[in-house]
């Protein structure tokens, strides 16, 4: 196989290979690592990086996120980096978008300032550096470098180093594309302040969750939950203190409930539980535990710990009640506790 079909034959791989699904929420070094490796033997190249410009609008700064000289996990803690005040016509030439085809490193303009920082201590002669964009603008770069001797970078092997630039941009727009879906993701399901499951989640997940027990003849009991004078943490404290407050209740919440708990924040200061395959006086016991936890676990804003009690309704489910049947018995029942003195858990 000449060099030209070597090249072919590889450049096919490796597009298929980056319109693979990967992992998108790794480092680059993991997401890029087998396009890289496939490439350092396609060109049999010394070492491929990947440098991306920071996102400040001077674009001053390149950091290396990716390396074949580094292990697939082995990322430095301090990544390398480059300066635009050290190396302005590096710089230039990456704004400028076409590829740098220095065939002597050494000479060429645009890598020359190089030299003595580290082509001459570490062998390197020639370098071929392509540019990565994102919405028509350079946003980063792969660098090929050759050691030891001098190489005339052909057509061919610059198509294909421009390749490999164009499955790094492939890959940096599906990076960008996952974490957006797992932003709007976040906000169908999550509630923002505290991180548990929100309302829409809930009437979303309950018709479900009823069938399954249903079907399986399970208990399923749900615990309504109303905080008691949390206007007066409010008033006294102010409202980041009850931000903190919900934020605390919810994390001391997944401490002292069972994993298949299902915790929802319904409104303002009110949550429910979803208690799976338990029976209400068990669902009772738990949120009994649950007051207890709350009087024990502070909740710090600022040098002031913060205490609040809540009062609960609980309700198992059966086949003939409705999920609004449910929720105007919780109601009732948060009516009574909220009478009877507030704290208190009435089934
Ligand atoms: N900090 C904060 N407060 C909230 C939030 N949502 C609702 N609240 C407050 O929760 C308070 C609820 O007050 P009330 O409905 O009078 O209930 P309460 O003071 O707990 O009184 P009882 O239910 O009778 O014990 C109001 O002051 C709301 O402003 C929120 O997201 N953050």
């Amino acid at each position: 196989m000449d060099n030209y079909d070597k090249i072919l034959v590889s450049s096919n791989l490796i597009r298929r290979h980056a319109s693979m699904k990967v992992d998108y929420s790794a480092p680059v070094q993991v997401f890029m690592w087998q396009v890289l490796q496939d490439s350092l033997e396609t060109l049999d190249v010394s070492r491929i990086s990947v440098w991306l410009l920071n996102s400040d609008p001077e674009k001053s700064i390149l950091e290396c996120v990716a390396n074949t000289d580094w292990g697939v996990n082995d990322i430095p803690k301090d990544l390398p980096y480059l300066t635009k005040s050290d190396y302005p016509r590096y710089f230039e030439a990456i704004e400028f978008g076409a590829p740098i085809i220095a065939d002597n490193a050494h000479t060429d303009h645009r890598t020359i300032d190089f030299t003595y920082t580290y082509l001459k201590t570490e062998n390197i002669k020639s370098m071929l550096d392509t540019i990565i964009f994102s919405e028509g603008s350079p946003i980063g770069v792969v660098c090929f470098e050759q050691k030891a001797n001098f190489r005339e970078w052909n057509k061919d092997e610059v198509y294909f180093a421009e390749l490999i630039a164009d499955c790094c941009t492939y890959r940096f727009m599906a990076q960008k594309q996952a974490k957006l879906e797992d932003k709007l993701v976040n906000l169908v399901f999550y509630d923002d302040l505290t991180g548990v499951y929100n309302r829409r989640y809930f009437f979303d997940a309950i018709e479900r969750t009823i069938s399954l027990h249903v079907r399986k003849s399970l208990p399923l009991a749900i615990g309504f939950i109303d905080f008691d004078n949390f206007k007066s943490i409010n008033d006294t404290y102010g409202h980041q203190a009850g931000d903190e407050v919900l934020k605390g209740f919810s994390k001391i919440a997944q401490t002292f409930l069972r994993r298949e708990d299902l915790i929802f924040r319904f409104g303002g200061e009110e949550f429910v539980i979803v208690f799976q395959g338990v029976n209400v006086i068990e669902a009772k016991n738990a949120l009994v535990r649950l007051q207890s936890g709350v009087k024990t676990m502070l909740i710090n804003h600022g040098n002031k710990a913060l205490n609040f009690t809540f009062s609960a309704g609980v309700v198992e489910l059966h086949k003939k009640l409705s999920i609004k049947d449910v929720i105007k018995q919780a109601d009732k029942l948060l009516y009574k506790a909220k009478k009877e003195g507030k704290n208190r858990v009435e089934y």
